[in-house]
């Protein structure tokens, strides 16, 4: 089928590399000129395992970018893949939903066919509905469910395993209100139920499909936070967390995945998910008590690891190694990165930091001009009096003699991946 995708950022770009390696005829339409020049060049605009492959491989053939929405024309269903950032107060930030829905609207009002379009972003219930289809009526002057349809179907990929998450789901959620669009959206994925071995195909509502995407992202953040609750009262007895942690896991009804207990969680979607539901909650009248709770426990996190420093020194002008600045391994994300609350605190502090990533450098660059970079995490630590570990990139595991070239030998472990030896005053967050 013939696919556009409006917004090429980490979701964009890669379902449209996807769809195109599907065999669908892709074109991304975005507003930054840099990034439709360097898919047109068949470059990935972002860091993500497998993707260049497929952007080298299909573009100019069956995938393509532009800024130009007049190409939605072409094409049989569009996919809104648009950031849904947080207001200052937590709630959901639809102005970029809402321009190009407006954008989307004036293009189709020169269009024959009837067309589908799809919400791809994380919305909050009946915004697909009572907002984006509004929109899109009053740009158009046509009617959903007559010229055009709605659906939604949310997108439960990770960063740093974008590609094959994409390929390979658990689940594929398709929420409609018209058998026409159920068809089409049948019609579009069902070369990816078939490649991907006939995973659960959830077909629902709008406003339920928008709801499984929060509730997914929710529970799992929850999870984490739980597991990091668990664990900091294991600190407290002196008990093993990740012994504790791994047996429960291994219970079928808890299960291993997303009990990693650390500095918490960060990242583009479950910081901003997570207060975006709360605060849609609380505007309804209920008071969502646990999920608060959590957040609570994430926002903690960062701070009991900047205690456990400030107990062995006061971090004024002293050298303090960050090692790891991206949210997690596997991407050079930086939003909503534990790293950065904690350079901020240092910074505040009066601390000299030094910063290493193998790829988030340029990213955090963006944040912290002013602090140092390494390009090594063994450069980092030469004459560092601490370092901090805030994500689990596997390289950090093998750190060993580079030790030694420290100052005094503070490590604060917020991942458990350093290797514990003699001659360090290693402590771990739990
Ligand atoms: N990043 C993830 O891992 C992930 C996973 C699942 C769902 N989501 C959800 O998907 C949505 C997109 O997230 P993302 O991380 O890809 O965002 P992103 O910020 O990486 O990319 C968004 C893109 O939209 C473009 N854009 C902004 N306004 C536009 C407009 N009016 N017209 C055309 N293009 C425009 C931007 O230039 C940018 O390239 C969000 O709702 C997010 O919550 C993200
Ligand atoms: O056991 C764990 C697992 C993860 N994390 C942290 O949790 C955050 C999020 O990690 P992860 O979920 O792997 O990355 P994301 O790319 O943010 O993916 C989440 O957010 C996406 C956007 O909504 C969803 O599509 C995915 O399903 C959901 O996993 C990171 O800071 C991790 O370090 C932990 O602290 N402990």
């Amino acid at each position: 089928m013939e696919l556009s995708i409006i917004g090429s950022g980490y979701v964009g770009t890669t379902i449209a590399a996807c769809f195109a390696d599907l065999g669908h005829d892709v074109v991304n339409v975005d507003i930054d000129d840099a990034i439709v020049d360097s898919l047109n060049a068949g470059q990935a605009p972002i860091h993500e395992p497998g993707l260049d492959e497929l952007v080298e491989t299909h573009a100019g053939d069956r995938l393509r970018a532009t800024t130009d929405y007049d190409a939605v024309l072409d094409t049989d269903a569009t996919f809104l893949a648009l950031p849904t950032p947080s207001n200052d107060d937590g709630s959901i930030d639809l102005s970029a939903m809402k321009a190009a829905a407006s954008s989307l609207g004036e293009t189709l009002a020169q269009k024959d066919d009837a067309h589908l379009v799809v919400t791809k972003s994380t919305v909050v219930p009946t915004t697909t509905v009572e907002v984006i289809g509004p929109r899109i009526e009053e740009a158009s002057g046509k009617t959903v469910g007559e010229e055009f349809d709605i659906a939604m179907n949310p997108e439960f990929l990770r960063e740093g395993t974008a590609v094959e998450d994409f390929l390979s789901p658990d689940k594929i959620v398709l929420g409609a209100q018209s058998e026409r669009a159920y068809e089409q959206l049948d019609e579009i994925f069902a070369s990816l139920v078939e490649r991907a071995g006939d995973p659960p195909v959830v077909k629902t509502g709008i406003s339920e499909a928008e709801m499984i995407k929060y509730a997914n992202n929710a529970f799992l953040a929850s999870k984490i936070s739980l597991a990091n609750d668990l664990a900091n009262i294991c600190k407290e007895f002196g008990v093993d967390s990740e012994e504790v942690l791994d047996a429960i896991g291994l219970d079928a009804r808890i299960g291993s995945a997303f009990l990693g207990a650390g500095l918490g969680w960060g990242g583009s979607c479950f910081p901003k998910d997570t207060a975006a539901i709360i605060a849609a909650a609380r505007a309804r009248g209920y008071e969502p008590r646990l999920l608060q709770a959590a957040v609570d426990v994430n926002d903690e996190q960062p701070k009991r690891m900047l205690e456990l420093l400030e107990d062995r020194f006061d971090p004024e002008g002293k050298r303090v190694a960050v090692l790891g600045l991206s949210f997690k391994p596997g991407t050079d994300d930086v939003r909503n990165s534990r790293a950065i609350l904690l350079i901020d605190h240092l910074l505040d502090a009066g601390a000299d930091v030094v910063g290493y990533d193998p790829v988030a450098t340029e990213n955090m660059r963006a944040h912290f001009p002013n602090i140092d970079y390494a390009t090594s995490a063994a450069d980092a630590l030469v004459d560092a009096d601490a370092a901090l570990v805030a994500t689990d990139w596997d390289e950090f595991a093998a750190l060993d003699a580079q030790f030694d070239e420290m100052r005094e030998r503070v490590v604060i472990d917020g991942r458990r991946i350093v290797t514990r030896r003699d001659g360090l005053d290693y402590e771990s967050l739990v």
